[in-house]
């Protein structure tokens, strides 16, 4: 573990569920549907490239949202949307392997794996187009980015700091995510994705997806991100939060209504 210092503790009690969770018997062998390819689809398209997410609750949600998965799945589809985020951790997200499995089966879009992986055997628990690698928490990122890419995953290694976001394009990562949202204290500032992405030079993050992650909630927010060098806006509350498929398209189709 890189560090624990300071963490807020739900994501103590995240990650203390995440090293007792085991891993798959055999190593994987998946054929990724291509998240850039989907992003400038969507583009082409005039849809604003969003990953939307299927979050049932997370630790900073009022409630858990209990209606089927697959059906929020597809309408997040139908709204739009370019590509899926499906949380498999079920602690304390309520999502799980069988879930992603089933969206993944019911969409054509690529789907992300949301969790907290750690070791590499926790890669083989259930097939994706692309799994999440949290640079602050796993020990080895080159390694398990290796590992996962063995596997056929595309990996988007997430980052919350420079220092971060330089190590992840030393680790060979090429789809990176900044988080808005400081897995510290879990405040969220929209603000952080420009400071971090600014601090690296232009020519670093040549032929590297960039995507922004978490706290996006409008139009206006979404344009912000991608003005600021997001390929890709990764999408959870502000989806989750009422009408999936209206929530959606409105943030896809970049209607202010
Ligand atoms: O969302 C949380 O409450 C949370 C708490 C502790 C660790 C991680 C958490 N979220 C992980 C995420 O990355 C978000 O689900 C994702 O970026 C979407 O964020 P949002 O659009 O703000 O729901």
């Amino acid at each position: 573990m890189n560090t624990r210092e300071g963490l807020a503790p739900a994501v103590r009690s995240i990650l203390g569920a995440a090293e007792g969770r085991g891993g798959g018997d055999e190593p994987l062998d998946v054929t990724p549907r291509s998240l850039p390819a989907a992003l400038e689809a969507a583009e082409a398209d005039g849809r604003a490239p969003i990953i939307a997410e299927v979050k049932p609750t997370s630790p900073t949600a009022d409630g858990e949202r209990t209606d089927d998965p697959v059906e929020l799945a597809t309408a997040m589809v139908e709204g739009g949307a370019a590509a899926l985020s499906v949380l498999t951790e079920p602690e304390h997200f309520g999502g799980s392997p069988e879930t992603l499995e089933a969206v993944r089966t019911a969409v054509d879009v690529p789907v992300l794996r949301k969790d907290f992986l750690l070791r590499e055997a926790q890669l083989d628990v259930v097939g994706a187009d692309l799994v999440l690698l949290i640079a602050r928490f796993v020990d080895d990122l080159e390694g398990l980015l290796e590992a996962a890419h063995q596997r056929g995953f595309q990996v988007l290694v997430e980052t919350h700091t420079p220092a971060e976001l330089e190590a992840a394009l030393d680790a060979g990562a090429d789809i990176v995510g900044v988080n808005n949202r400081d897995l510290a204290n879990l405040d969220v500032d929209v603000g952080t994705f420009e400071r971090v992405v600014d601090s690296v030079p232009a020519t670093a993050r040549e032929n590297v997806t960039l995507i922004a992650e978490s706290g996006v909630e409008s139009c206006d927010d979404v344009a912000r991100m991608r003005a600021a060098g997001a390929d890709g806006v990764l999408v959870g509350s502000a989806i989750m939060d009422g009408d999936v498929r209206a929530n959606t398209e409105r943030l896809t189709s970049g209607s202010t209504e």
